[in-house]
């Protein structure tokens, strides 16, 4: 049998099934209300437009990197796309100007009260030559989900993507080609208000910026070893975890450092005192495992609100659920359930998925927690 990982890592853009096409996240009801009563708001301000999209670009293109230079996230692209808005005016014009500094006061919200989200994506070329994007509109429907969960402004997702795409027209030369390779692009909101008080940001800054990479991990596409800890959580029901946003990576970079001291390259996010399995580094996590009742079943955690709602996790669901060769479950998993299938030969494969690292498999899983699991 052709291993999952291997098959999906294959999978051509043509055989994604049409549910793929279009799917946002689904808004909380609270967000929805909020959402409407700020569109309601923004369609007395001015609205973030495609149309007035300003082009100010680079005398000065840098040459490009050879793809065995490129570290993941190190190099940057000629130009950035940038739009600034304010509670009284709303959007400025949108622009695409060379990559460069922005200029804040350390007063701005942003530096004191983590005002800040983010998406990843990518951009490919395929064999003609042409810009592919995956899923984008998925990214722009999480990046407003996240924006309206810091209380920044909201704008209209597909006026973001037509400036995305107008930039990557702009930056097309920047798309390294060969297997694995591609540019990365980082979409951000930051809030800029000039204030120590803690309220709502009545000035924001969006921006966006590429980046050309290759694989995520120095190990290329081999498997990731993982340190499942107890002692330390990512995320929490009712935090904001299923949200991206900066506050929820820094407080990690800690913990991966322990890890890779102790030779890891990820830390295993666990939950809960069954130790349920949320996340592996900064990837949703897939078990595929011969279930007790002999099924071949492919797992991955719910999304409860301790986990990301991954683009990748979303298409992999998908991928699965049509293809319906095995049982395709959203249910909780824990390391008891994990180590017990391995133990007796029932653990197929596990692996992690994002945007960043593709489809990447997990090695080795040194879990403290075997002994509790026992219990
Ligand atoms: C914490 C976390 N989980 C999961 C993912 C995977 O999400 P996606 O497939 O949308 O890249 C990411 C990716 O950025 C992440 O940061």
């Amino acid at each position: 049998m052709r291993s999952l990982l291997t098959t999906l890592r294959r999978c051509q853009p043509r055989r994604l099934p049409s549910s793929l096409s279009s799917s946002p996240f689904p808004l909380l009801a609270s967000e929805v209300m909020w959402r409407r009563s700020l569109q309601t708001a923004a369609t007395q301000q001015r609205p973030l437009l495609a149309a007035n999209l300003e082009r100010r670009l680079t005398e000065h293109p840098r040459p490009l990197k050879p793809n065995n230079e490129l570290v993941f996230g190190h190099t940057f692209s000629d130009h950035m796309f940038m739009a600034e808005w304010s509670a009284d005016k709303g959007w400025s014009n949108p622009l695409i100007k060379p990559y460069g500094k922005i200029s804040l006061e350390p007063s701005a919200v942003v530096f004191h009260y983590a005002f800040e989200c983010f998406e990843g994506l990518k951009a490919y070329k395929d064999a003609q030559g042409r810009i592919r994007l995956f899923r984008p509109d998925m990214n722009m429907s999480r990046l407003l989900r996240s924006t309206l969960r810091l209380t920044l402004p909201a704008f209209d997702t597909e006026e973001l993507l037509a400036c995305l795409k107008e930039l990557l027209k702009v930056e097309k030369r920047w798309i390294p080609e060969g297997r694995g390779y591609s540019l990365y692009i980082r979409p951000t909101m930051i809030g800029t208000q000039e204030s120590l008080g803690v309220g709502p940001s009545n000035r924001a800054m969006l921006f966006i910026i590429c980046s050309p990479v290759g694989p995520y991990y120095r190990t290329g596409f081999n498997a990731v070893s993982l340190s499942a800890r107890t002692d330390a959580v990512r995320a929490w029901p009712g935090g904001t975890g299923d949200y991206k946003l900066g506050l929820n990576y820094a407080p990690c970079i800690k913990l991966q450092l322990e890890a890779a001291k102790e030779g890891y390259q990820q830390n295993l996010w666990l939950f809960g005192n069954d130790h349920q399995i949320t996340e592996v580094g900064t990837m949703n996590c897939f078990v595929f495992l011969k279930n007790e009742h002999g099924e071949r079943e492919l797992v991955t955690p719910p999304l409860d609100g301790t986990i990301l709602p991954g683009v990748t996790r979303d298409s992999i669901l998908a991928l699965a659920r049509e293809w319906n060769e095995f049982k395709v479950s959203e249910r909780a998993i824990n390391m008891k359930e994990v180590l017990q299938a391995s133990q007796e030969g029932r653990l197929i494969e596990m692996f992690g998925a994002g945007t960043a690292c593709i489809v990447s498999p997990d090695g080795w899983v040194e879990a403290e927690t075997r002994e509790s699991m026992k219990r």
